[in-house]
Parts: structure tokens; sequence; C-alpha cells
């Protein structure tokens, strides 16, 4: 198997790009590579597919083998390998995901991709991520009780589920205790990625995320859109934010006009290989 290892921001996937259609036994496939000591090491498998009625699809899944419906940092990836590659020449693209389809504004600098704009969709306050005693509501600032203690978390759905914290200070946040804790917790029925958010001013956040399926990772660009919804509804942020996330920074808008939540940052092609 060809594959090409990327990352957005330190968030590494291997990308392969050679399947017709997702392959049986994709969830041990995902763990193998995805293995640090045993396989290649990434936090997920990317695979590019062809689509009828987009320019492409991708499918997106976790280490620990559990596809995940939505990836913003694996969308990025994309966007330059399919045009650095030469499987397009397009500069805007429309990606099937599981979410729908998502269209990719692509920022070329000396015949590549630069830095990429993904319009991640319409943000979900309810859905099954959502504990179902407060199903019908939306779930803002709601409290949650883990070993590690005591939070209050607001739920995002980007496609994929987030619980959102604010914090005082990340310094204090035990993410590879409280993490896991929250992930797994019974309110999150599909479990739940995890955002911990230090607010420097509203159009400035630094955030860590222990994420469903693969624990921590670098960056999270859905992750980074939740948070800046999340920020508006605790009237924290303002509706455009930079996130600073471990490997870098993302530009997050969750536009007024449309509803829809708008991400900005950079992809890099790391090496190849053949698996
Ligand atoms: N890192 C991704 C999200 C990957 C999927 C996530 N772990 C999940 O299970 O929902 C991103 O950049 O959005």
């Amino acid at each position: 198997m060809n594959f090409t290892k990327m990352h957005g921001l330190g968030n590494d996937f291997v990308v392969v790009a050679e399947f017709s259609s997702v392959p049986d036994r994709i969830d041990s496939l995902a763990q193998s590579v995805c293995d640090r000591h045993f396989g290649i090491g990434a936090d997920g498998l990317v695979l590019i597919l062809p689509h009828e009625r987009a320019d492409f699809a991708m499918r997106i899944f976790n280490a620990d083998g559990t596809e995940a419906e939505q990836c913003g940092n694996a969308v990025r990836c994309v966007a330059k390998y399919v045009f650095d590659k030469q499987l397009t020449d397009k500069e805007e693209i429309l990606l099937e995901t599981r979410v729908g389809i998502q269209r990719l504004k692509l920022v070329i600098e000396r015949g590549e991709v630069a830095q990429v704009t993904v319009d991640m969709g319409e943000p979900k306050l309810a859905g099954r991520e959502i504990p179902t005693q407060v199903e019908a509501e939306r779930v803002i600032d709601h409290p949650i009780s883990v070993a590690d203690g005591e939070f209050r978390f607001t739920a995002v759905s980007m496609g994929n589920p987030h619980a959102v914290i604010f914090v005082e200070s990340l310094e204090s946040v035990r993410l590879h205790q409280a993490g896991p804790q929250i992930e797994t917790n019974l309110l999150f029925p599909r479990r739940t990625n995890v955002e911990f958010v230090q607010v420097h001013g509203p159009d400035e956040v630094t955030m860590r995320v222990w994420e469903r399926g693969c624990g921590e990772t670098l960056a999270c660009g859905s992750g980074a859109c939740a948070v800046v919804v999340a920020g508006v509804l605790n009237g924290r942020t303002s509706r455009n934010a930079v996130v600073h996330l471990q490997g870098g920074d993302l530009q997050i808008e969750w536009r007024e006009s449309d509803n829809r939540v708008y991400m900005t940052g950079p992809s890099r092609i790391v090496f190849e290989g053949v698996y």
C-alpha cells in the first residue's frame, strides 16, 4: 500500500489514495498503520476516494480503528494532497465526508497549497452525543463529575462530538487523567472529544485536546471550531478568533450571516512510503 505521511499542525495522518472504496477490516488496518512502535505512527488513517457528486471523498479512521464523522486537519491535508500531486488544478474543491459535501478554498504559494479555508458546516448544539436527560435542550455550561474532579462543559457537534471546558489556566489541567474519564463518561454514548480552553481575550484562546479514539493530539480542527462556538455561546469569545494549539494556530470564524464555521490553517507532506 502506497502512503503519504501528512500533518495539520502536528495532528498526523497516514494518507492513502489508492483504494476505490473502503477496504474490509479497515479498523485493524488503521490500528496497525497508526501504531507508533510497530507501524508508521499517526493519529489517524485517511482514505481519499473517488466520488460521483464531489471532486473527491474522504474517510477518516482514528488510531483505535473507529471511524470519525469529521476531521478538520485531515480535510486540509486532503486539499494539499490532491492539488500538490496534480490530481486536480481546482483552487476550490468539493469534498464528500461523513458530514456531507465540504467546500475547501486553497491558498496557493509557489505552486503548492500553503493554507486551506474549510467550510466546516453549521454547528449543532443538540445531537446524539448530548446526554439523554437533556436531549431537547442546548447543553451549555453543564456540570460533569469524573474521578479527576468537577468540570462544566458545553457540548458542540461539528458532525463529531466535542465537550468544551473553559478553565482559568491550562497549567492545572491533568489532560491524561481527566481527558479519558470525560471521553468515556456515560453522558456521551458515542464518547466525545474533549477540549480544555484558556481564554486570553475575545479574539484569542489556547486549547489542549484529548481526542476520542487517539488520546492527546497536537491539534484538532473540528475541536477548534467547537471551541469558538462554545466561546460565543458562553459570552467568552467573539465569532472570529485565533486558536492556539500545541502544534500551531488556526483562525476560526463562526459566521453570523450563514451560521457556518470556517477554519483556516496549513497542512504539510512529511514523507512517503510503501506499507
Ligand atoms: N483531529 C481531528 C478530529 C479527528 C476525529 C476525532 N478524534 C473524533 O473521533 O471525532 C480534527 O482535526 O478535527
